[in-house]
């Protein structure tokens, strides 16, 4: 059998770039750590992006909506016709992400890769239909193994695009009613945990609405937990179309030498999928945000992150990334921009 694709090699870090970086931090005027993980982040930018002077100035950010079949099971507190509402406000400009990719002076890719419910084509949308969404993994899998290849590929494709346009950082988002349970079935296979310690109101159910939900996805687990034997096999069963398409774009990211910034918790499942798929993209990740969902926390700390806001989001959309990027350009111009002792003739440290 021939190696899958996420399987190939991913780009390694620049030593060289990361002791220069590191050298250059204990130079620049301050006391030594004192602007705390931004120091980390410019020097880990620095070895990636394989520069003296890492940069953020270039941001790409790709939405990708799709349809779960879960959703007829009552976990969301919205319909599922929201998801293509919801990509029709994203392509005139009236969606959270829409203002910040906006503030951003970002290009907004928005990829439809399967509804439940048929919409005209929207002007720049690219609508692929997959699947009109996926099956409910209640009883089966969300999607055969081809759909999943697919939309892996489908992130895989809008790398190369964000490749093309010089991008500096990629940025996934997502939009999909139900992916919320989709990202606690993930966590729960991939984590080994109970699903009562997962998960989460999502786009806001009631208690009675949230007990509801705890109890399908268990029964789902319980379905799929004998067959999960890796992760390509547990995102094609619980995953989703636009959570696979994330993971895709992680992984082809990581080998194409694109530093990405992780967004919210279903952002985070897909990257652990990524992870997973392939061990080395672990370190072409960065995260933006902890969110208000209980599964988040236990997936960063699986990855091992630490991520730079605490805000209590919950809206996905690639919404947490995209306000974090102000704070690492910020750490960047820091790292570039700052004095260093000799050149500030401020004297060193007595210790
Ligand atoms: O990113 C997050 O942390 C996040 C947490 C809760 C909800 N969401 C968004 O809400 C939708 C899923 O919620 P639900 O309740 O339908 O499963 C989906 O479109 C996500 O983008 C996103
Ligand atoms: C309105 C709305 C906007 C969203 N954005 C991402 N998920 C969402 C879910 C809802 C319901």
């Amino acid at each position: 059998m021939t190696t899958p694709w996420w399987q190939q090699p991913v780009v390694p870090l620049d030593a060289g770039r990361l002791a220069q970086a590191l050298a250059r931090e204990a130079q620049l005027t301050k006391p030594a750590g004192s602007l705390g993980r931004l120091e980390q982040v410019a020097v880990t930018l620095a070895s990636l992006q394989r520069r003296g002077a890492p940069s953020l100035e270039r941001i790409w950010i790709s939405v990708f909506a799709a349809d779960h079949g879960i959703a007829v099971e009552g976990v969301s507190a919205f319909p599922q016709e929201v998801t293509g509402q919801m990509l029709a406000n994203f392509a005139q400009g009236g969606a959270a992400i829409s203002v910040l990719a906006r503030h951003l002076g970002a290009p907004l890719e928005l990829i439809d890769l399967g509804l439940a419910h048929e919409i005209a084509p929207l002007p720049g949308v690219r609508h692929l239909n997959i699947a009109a969404g996926t099956a409910s993994f209640l009883h089966g899998a969300a999607m055969t193994a081809a759909q999943c290849d697919a939309a892996l590929r489908v992130g895989q494709e809008a790398v190369q695009r964000a490749v093309e346009d010089g991008a500096e950082l990629f940025i996934g988002g997502e939009m999909g009613i139900g992916n919320t349970s989709s990202a606690c079935a993930l966590s729960a296979l991939l984590l080994d945990q109970p699903v009562s310690e997962l998960v989460g109101l999502g786009t806001g159910l009631t208690a009675l609405g949230l007990r509801h939900k705890s109890r399908i996805i268990e029964r789902a687990v319980a379905h799929h937990r004998p067959h999960a034997n890796d992760a390509f096999e547990t995102l094609r069963r619980v995953g989703g179309l636009e959570v696979a398409a994330l993971a895709g774009a992680y992984v082809a990211a990581a080998q194409n030498g694109l530093p990405v910034l992780v967004d919210g918790y279903i952002s985070t499942a897909a990257a652990l999928c990524a992870v997973r798929m392939n061990s080395d993209v672990r370190r072409w990740l960065l995260y933006s945000h902890r969110g208000a969902e209980p599964g988040h926390r236990f997936l960063l700390q699986e990855l091992d992150a630490e991520p730079l806001l605490s805000l209590d989001l919950r809206l996905g959309e690639a919404s947490g990334a995209a306000l974090a990027v102000p704070l690492l350009q910020a750490a960047c111009r820091l790292h570039n921009e700052m004095a260093t002792f000799a050149e500030a003739a401020v004297s060193g440290s007595l210790v």
